[in-house]
């Protein structure tokens, strides 16, 4: 329980209004280790209601022109960018990440999220074909689905809040959302930006609370007909056992256990750089975080040295300070979890070259309690180490050496994920070659995290079930309908 100190207090939004509720959760400053918000402990009974007002709103809402929707989406991206920096203020403290990069990434891909799908709505065309012989033409429409239960993760939480949003909306549903219960705030505060722009009372119902608690409530709800997931892999196992009795749509977007690939004619200039913000960014608390890095065996003490190099100037300190490059991880739990990796690996015999362990942190006093860690580069690690294996989701990464193409793609496939990878090579012959041999839902070549929002963003085997993007989301929160036309 939290101390006597004035706490932030959220409330669920449902029906267009803020609601207490019974009970509460307290919530953690990563940074400081201390209570400084309370969430709701929402159940059954809020769920219940969030679908009342989402079923009564859903006609009206359904009924409305894209064009019409598509205004209302525009309306909420410019009140959200209006808001930016107390947002990013928020972000930061709610999950521990630094305020630059909520300011930088977190709150601008979110105002870009309702600006995409609000343009990419509009653009979307339907089948038609004619069997002449038979008299007859054939066109299909789409539907909105109906109510979508949409569950978002800690850590990138309005951004993947809205991701989910922003498309469901535009393409006439309502929603419940559920964001993570370690990080509630900016959901909240997006529930008064929604009022303002003016989308009708019901269209999208927030109820905070934990996954057994009201998040299984959710996905059980016979009126749910499809829910939108990312976090982790037991979870989503747990959701399709909850909705297979109800035949839902799902879309899982899941774990990582990402490969970048040196070859010896890589970029080192770019490549060292990138690949340091690529494990390490937002703590490595980002599915698209490489955590194993294969290097060909000729460049392999060069790059191993810049990289390390590289590694020890990623400054971590408090969230607010402008020269931290990482701030706090998400939770007590989860730093435990992630140092006990490092641990793991000490004892099979690896190197720990930088980072946990080896280097002091430095913390400023007021940050002492906080849930920091150093971003840690491991070396002489099996590919068979469960560091190489399983998804960390912290600022640990591995470093091994290759001889060949073929060999290097065997091991990078040899995990149960296959979310996303980056090639580094200079021969664009190869970067193909490899890219297509990848079992990757994404491949960046030569570079990190650049988004094109439009393309299929998911993964393959363990990392996920379906895909988001314009096409793919529209079409995940749609019905296609045939109708047959006999003339
Ligand atoms: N995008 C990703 O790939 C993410 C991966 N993770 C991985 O998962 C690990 C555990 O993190 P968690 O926060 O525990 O992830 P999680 O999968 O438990 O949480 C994600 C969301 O699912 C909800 N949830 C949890 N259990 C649920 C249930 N039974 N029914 C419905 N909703 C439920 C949570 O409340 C949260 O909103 C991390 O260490 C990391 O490895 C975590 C967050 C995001
Ligand atoms: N799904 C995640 C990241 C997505 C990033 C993007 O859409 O650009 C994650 O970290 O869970």
């Amino acid at each position: 329980m939290a101390g006597t100190r004035a706490l932030l207090m959220l409330e669920n939004f449902i029906d267009g209004k803020f609601l207490p509720c019974d009970s509460y959760l307290d919530s953690y400053d990563p940074s400081t280790g201390e209570v400084y918000c309370r969430v709701p402990d929402s159940g059954k009974a809020e769920v219940a209601a969030a679908v009342a007002a989402a079923r009564a709103a859903f006609p009206g809402w359904s009924a409305r022109s894209p064009q019409e929707r598509s205004q209302v989406l525009l309306r909420l991206a410019d009140l959200l960018e209006q808001s930016l920096e107390e947002f990013a203020v928020a972000e930061s403290r709610d999950q521990g990440k630094t305020i630059t990069l909520a300011r930088t990434m977190d709150i601008p891909r979110s105002v870009q999220n309702f600006r995409f799908f609000a343009s990419s709505i509009l653009h979307h065309t339907s089948q038609c074909t004619q069997m002449d012989h038979a008299g007859c033409l054939h066109y299909t429409v789409r539907e909105p689905v109906g109510i979508a239960g949409l569950i978002s993760p800690w850590n990138l939480p309005l951004y993947l809040l809205t991701w989910k949003i922003a498309p469901a909306i535009a393409a006439g549903n309502t929603v419940i959302a559920k964001p993570s219960e370690l990080t509630s705030v900016t959901a909240w505060m997006l529930c008064q930006l929604l009022q303002k722009a003016g989308v009708p009372p019901g269209v999208v119902n927030i109820v905070f609370g934990t996954g057994p608690r009201v998040g299984e409530a959710l996905v059980s709800h016979p009126e749910v007909p499809v829910i939108s997931f990312t976090g982790s892999q037991p979870t989503a196992e747990r959701i399709t056992q909850l909705s297979a009795p109800h035949c839902k749509k799902l879309s899982l977007e899941l774990g990582g256990k990402n490969p970048a690939i040196i070859f010896e004619d890589a970029n080192l200039e770019e490549c060292v750089p990138t690949t340091v913000r690529s494990s390490f960014a937002n703590q490595g608390e980002i599915c698209l975080c490489t955590s194993r890095i294969f290097v060909q065996k000729s460049i392999y003490s060069e790059f191993l040295k810049k990289f390390v190099e590289a590694t020890r100037m990623w400054k971590v300190g408090s969230p607010a300070d402008p020269s931290a490059s990482m701030g706090a991880l998400i939770s007590k739990a989860h730093l435990e979890k992630v140092r006990r990796y490092v641990k793991i690996a000490r004892a099979e015999g690896a190197r720990i070259l930088c980072g946990e362990g080896v280097d002091r942190l430095s913390l400023p006093p007021g940050n002492r309690a906080g849930y920091f860690m150093l971003p840690t580069v491991i070396t002489d690690i099996k590919d068979e180490s469960r560091c190489m294996k399983e998804e960390i989701f912290g600022p640990v990464t591995c470093v091994v050496p290759f001889d060949s193409e073929e060999e290097v793609v065997k091991r990078a496939n040899s995990v149960q994920y296959g979310l996303a990878a980056t090639v580094w090579s200079s021969n664009v012959g190869r970067v193909h070659r490899v890219a297509k041999k990848l079992q990757s839902g994404l491949v960046w070549t030569n570079c990190w995290l650049i988004r094109e929002l439009n393309l299929p963003f998911g993964g393959m085997k363990s990392s996920g079930v379906g895909r988001e993007g314009a096409k793919d989301s529209y079409e995940f929160f749609t019905e296609s309908k045939t109708i047959t036309i006999k003339h």
